[in-house]
Order: structure tokens, then sequence, then C-alpha cells
């Protein structure tokens, strides 16, 4: 397996604090309230388990998956769905997670799925957020970090699979 350098963009305890005040956020937002959290797969697994045990108001949780077509097809913008959610969302104040925004596509093309399930309120938490790569909009309520663009890994982040295991948010250096 190829190894490569990784450069610490982010260190594991700027990540974990951040996640503790997103999650302080969310519990203040949501008083009196429970939410359903929304875990897209795979690389939001690690920040969505985090993010769920510093929210201080009842969670439930349920996991989507969702793939860009590739090749000449990608910047359309058609997000094909490959696993479903299991639960309705009907009624429930929903909370998409997500690793990362880049485009928008993911995130413009699934909320605007998501909201034709009729929950009682809908919105969007990202852990990093790259907004010179925006080509769709998407209001985005929650955002761990804005970072530059460059390639990240670790947190759920993945390149080639590789690295998503990673404790912090890395760069990776391409020779
Ligand atoms: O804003 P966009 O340009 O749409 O990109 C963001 C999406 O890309 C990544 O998922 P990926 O398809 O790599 O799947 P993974 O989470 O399984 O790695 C990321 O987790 C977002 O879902
Ligand atoms: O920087 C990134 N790293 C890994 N996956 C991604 N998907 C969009 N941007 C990225």
């Amino acid at each position: 397996m190829e190894k490569h350098h990784i450069e610490v963009m982010l260190s594991e305890e700027k990540v974990d604090a951040r996640i503790k005040e997103l999650g302080e956020q969310i519990s203040r937002d949501y008083a009196g309230k429970s939410v359903h959290l929304i875990c897209i797969l795979k690389g939001s697994v690690y920040f969505t388990c985090e993010l769920a045990k510093r929210i201080t108001v009842p969670v439930t949780m349920d996991f989507m998956q969702c793939s860009s077509y590739g090749g000449e097809t990608k910047s359309s913008g058609i997000v094909k769905i490959v696993k479903d959610l299991d639960e309705t969302i009907m009624d429930r104040n929903v909370i998409i997670i997500e690793d990362i925004i880049d485009s928008g596509r993911t995130l413009s093309h699934l909320k605007k799925l998501l909201a034709q399930r009729n929950p009682a309120s809908l919105k969007i938490c990202t852990l990093l957020d790259k907004p010179e790569r925006r080509v769709v909009d998407v209001d985005v309520e929650y955002v761990g970090f804005q970072i530059e663009d460059k390639f990240v890994v670790g947190y759920g982040l993945d390149y080639d699979q590789q690295y998503r295991n990673l404790p912090y948010i890395g760069m990776v250096e391409f020779d």
C-alpha cells in the first residue's frame, strides 16, 4: 500500500475542542427537543460519533450513503443514493452530518431530497468547509472549520480509502 507524508493541519486537540463546542451549540439550539442525526457514510462516521457524545438533548441516528456519478457526468451534480435511511424522518428535527463540503453538490442534493420527506426541521452540520471549491450554493448552519483548498485526510476523510482513522486532519503531500 502506498504511503504518503501527511502534514498536520488541525491537531486532534483542536478538532476535539471544536466538536465539543458544536455539541454545546446544538444542545442549546434544540433545548427541550430531540435531534435525529443523519450520518453520511462513510466519511462522517467518526465525526457523527464524537459529536453525538457531546450533545445533551436526546439523540437518535440513521445512516445514508451516496455516490456522485463519476467520469463525464460528475459535473452534472447527479448524486446516487447507495443506501437509504432505515427510518422515516417525518416530524423529526433532522441534522445532516457531513465530514466535508466541497463543491456542495452532495449536500445540495441531499437537502432537497430529505426536505420532501417532511421533517419538522432540517439543518446541516459539517466538520470542514472548503468555500473556495463551491459550485452549488447550500446553507450550512454548523461548520467546524473553514479550510483552504488542500486535499485533506483523517477524522473519516480518505485518500483512496486510506487514512480515515487518523485522529487529526492532515494534508497529503503528493510528490
Ligand atoms: O461537496 P461535494 O463536492 O459533493 O463533496 C463532498 C462529499 O465528498 C465526500 O464523500 P465521498 O464521495 O468521497 O465518500 P466517502 O465519505 O465514502 O469517502 C464527502 O464525504 C462528502 O460527502
Ligand atoms: O479534501 C478532501 N479529502 C477527502 N475527501 C474529500 N472529498 C472532498 N474533498 C475531500
